[in-house]
């Protein structure tokens, strides 16, 4: 499911990823690296992105456009070190992100003026929330972890337990405080989300902000002290009040909103006749179980979030990218052949 960090997302090229560690590892190597790399730029978070029809393309800037574009608004190249290394195409090309919208406490140096840089470089700065259906998969999966490493870097700029300033190392891997020397590494959320099914039916969920009619598979942040099983048989029972029996692992991917989480998909089957839901109010808006043949549909609808129609609302299901499709895909197929099968 998730989209690799190295290359062309094809695969973890072995040589890249020994690559990658060294430039988190050496601050003098990531600072060469920024000499030939490529950069993507943010203001306040939201990426750069170029409207071509339907779709966005996301621009890179080289070393020099970068400096030149600073250059313009009166900043040196020092500001080119507040960028966090997001991933590789080969030795010569590291890619980097920077946000030009926030203050950096280490820095010093102002954010740059909004719809001046973007008249500048023929863009626009967009929230990833509003351009997601108009990204390609590789793309949306490399601005994922651009923002939510920049967010992260943002959020940490002091000791929780000094409360000096913490310096970023220059691939931007980590934190460390001068004065006391705690090293703060960035961190993902675990949620587990499961797709529930009773062998011939598949339980969705929504919660009152999701888009009307939409329907995901249920989610929910791991405890501490949880294993992915116990937080699966825990957060099944606290939303809808159903006993899991088997339960195996399908995937993971990583998402953004509201803050980075590390989501871990399972498939898991109810207890043989168990199939009662009593909705938990506080965290779901409604749930239910839904044939093979709803969901086969929902899936074949084109476009997943059409305008509010009257009457009874199609069941619409999440886009593409988000993991809860992937897994609702996966059951369809799997009932599809397990009906050949019989
Ligand atoms: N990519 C996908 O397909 C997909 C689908 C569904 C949900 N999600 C994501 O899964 C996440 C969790 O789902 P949920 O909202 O149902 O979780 P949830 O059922 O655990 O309920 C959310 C509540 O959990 C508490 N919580 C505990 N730890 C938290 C933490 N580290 N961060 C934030 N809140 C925490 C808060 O009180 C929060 O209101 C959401 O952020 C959502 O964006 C992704
Ligand atoms: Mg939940």
């Amino acid at each position: 499911m998730s989209e690799s960090r190295l290359s062309d997302g094809s695969g973890v090229a072995l040589g890249l990823a020994w690559y990658l560690f060294e430039l988190k590892e050496d601050d003098e190597a990531c600072r060469k690296a920024q000499q030939t790399g490529v950069f993507y730029l943010f203001h306040d978070l939201a990426p750069l992105l170029q409207a071509s029809g339907h779709r966005y393309l996301v621009p890179r800037l080289s070393r020099a456009e970068l400096e030149g574009l600073l250059g313009k608004f009166g900043q040196d190249s020092q500001r080119i070190e507040d960028s966090v290394l997001i991933g590789c195409a080969n030795q010569q090309e590291a890619w980097f992100a920077l946000d030009v919208g926030l203050n950096s406490a280490a820095s010093k140096q102002a954010s740059l003026p909004k719809s001046e840089v973007e008249a500048e470089l023929g863009g626009s700065f967009v929230k990833l929330r509003q351009a997601l259906f108009q990204l390609t998969s590789v793309d949306s999966s490399l601005l994922f972890t651009a923002q939510a490493l920049l967010r992260w870097h943002d959020g940490h700029q002091f000791c929780s337990r000094s409360g000096q300033p913490t310096k970023k190392n220059m691939a931007g891997s980590k934190r460390v405080c001068p004065s006391n020397n705690l090293t703060y590494y960035p961190q993902m959320a675990p949620v587990v989300i499961t797709l529930v099914t009773d062998g011939a039916r598949c339980l969705l969920a929504r919660q009152s902000s999701f888009p009307k009619g939409l329907y995901s598979a249920l989610a929910g942040f791991c405890d501490i002290g949880e294993s992915v099983e116990d937080a699966v048989r825990r957060e099944v029972a606290e939303e809808v009040g159903l006993e899991v029996g088997t339960l195996h692992y399908s995937s993971s991917q990583h998402w953004p909103f509201p803050n980075s989480s590390l989501m871990i998909a399972c498939h898991a089957a109810v207890k043989p006749g168990h199939t009662e839901i009593q909705v938990n109010q506080r965290e779901l808006e409604a749930a239910a179980w839904f044939s093979l043949d709803e969901v086969a549909t929902a899936l074949r609808r084109k476009g997943s979030f059409p305008q509010q129609q009257s009457g009874a609302l199609p069941l619409l299901l999440p886009p593409k990218l988000a993991i809860a499709h992937h897994m609702v895909r996966e059951w369809v197929e799997r009932q599809a052949c397990a009906s050949l099968a019989a």
